[in-house]
């Protein structure tokens, strides 16, 4: 099994811990001759994550213009709407960074086309033209309900199979309308980092993991979602003691 537990005291150690692993990352895979693939993603630890990220990035060899940036998932809104994952990136990480734009691929804004499922067909298109979704490191935020992305328990698009993105309405969290990365398209991260923060998760971080010897069964992933996301080499969850308080 793939797994690793990494606990830390509180929000910040871990945000930090987790900034600089993947900055080594990052190096890691440009000194072997990579242009590595990073899949972000949106929710509360997110913006301390990004924060850090931004603030060591300095101290680091990563050639940013060499980074290509994708969301596990994003809120079905206008571009400039301040809950739009890729905006909160933006303002946090991104646009402190010597990016190359043109390496910088979101989900379509509600302003840009007409549907979703648009937005959807279209990330999709984006990702596979790139022959990417392939992710060095795909960062994954959990919710409180273990939904991880936009793939909520007992919702359809948890049923999805053969597509990389797909629409998401009736999100039992808002807003209603999004897009999300499927498992298929998850499970081909190189390493998939679970990142989850406060005591509001522990016990969804335990019900995750409850399974973690085994394969979990469709019903079990149906459940909790965080369970069916694994990572080719390594899946690694990053957890402040109180997350983790219920392992
Ligand atoms: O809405 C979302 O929720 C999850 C988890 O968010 P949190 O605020 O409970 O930490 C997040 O991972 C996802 O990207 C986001 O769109």
């Amino acid at each position: 099994m793939n797994l690793d537990i990494r606990r830390h005291g509180d929000t910040g150690t871990l945000a930090g811990d987790l900034a600089s692993a993947l900055l080594a990352r990052l190096e890691e895979a440009q000194a072997r001759g990579e242009v590595p693939h990073v899949g972000l993603t949106g929710g509360s630890i997110s913006e301390d994550v990004h924060r850090e990220v931004a603030r060591r990035a300095t101290e680091s060899a990563v050639d940013w213009s060499q980074v290509v940036f994708w969301w596990g998932d994003e809120r079905f809104l206008p571009a400039d709407s301040p809950d739009r994952n890729a905006l909160q990136a933006r303002q946090a990480l991104l646009d402190h960074l010597p990016v190359d734009p043109a390496n910088v691929h979101e989900v379509p804004a509600s302003d840009a086309v007409a549907s979703a499922e648009d937005a959807a067909a279209s990330y999709s298109e984006t990702m596979r033209s790139q022959g990417a979704g392939f992710f060095e490191v795909l960062m994954l935020g959990m919710g409180p309900d273990g939904h991880i992305a936009s793939l909520f328990p007992g919702h359809p698009a948890v049923d999805a199979v053969d597509e990389i993105a797909v629409a998401v309405h009736d999100s039992p969290k808002p807003p209603p309308d999004r897009v999300s990365l499927t498992f298929e398209a998850m499970d081909r991260a190189r390493a998939v980092w679970f990142m989850v923060s406060g005591e509001g998760k522990a016990d969804a971080v335990a019900a995750a993991l409850e399974v973690s010897d085994r394969l979990p069964t469709p019903e079990e992933i149906r459940a909790v979602p965080a369970r069916g996301v694994r990572g080719q080499v390594e899946t690694v969850w990053w957890l402040d003691e109180a997350a983790a308080a219920r392992l």
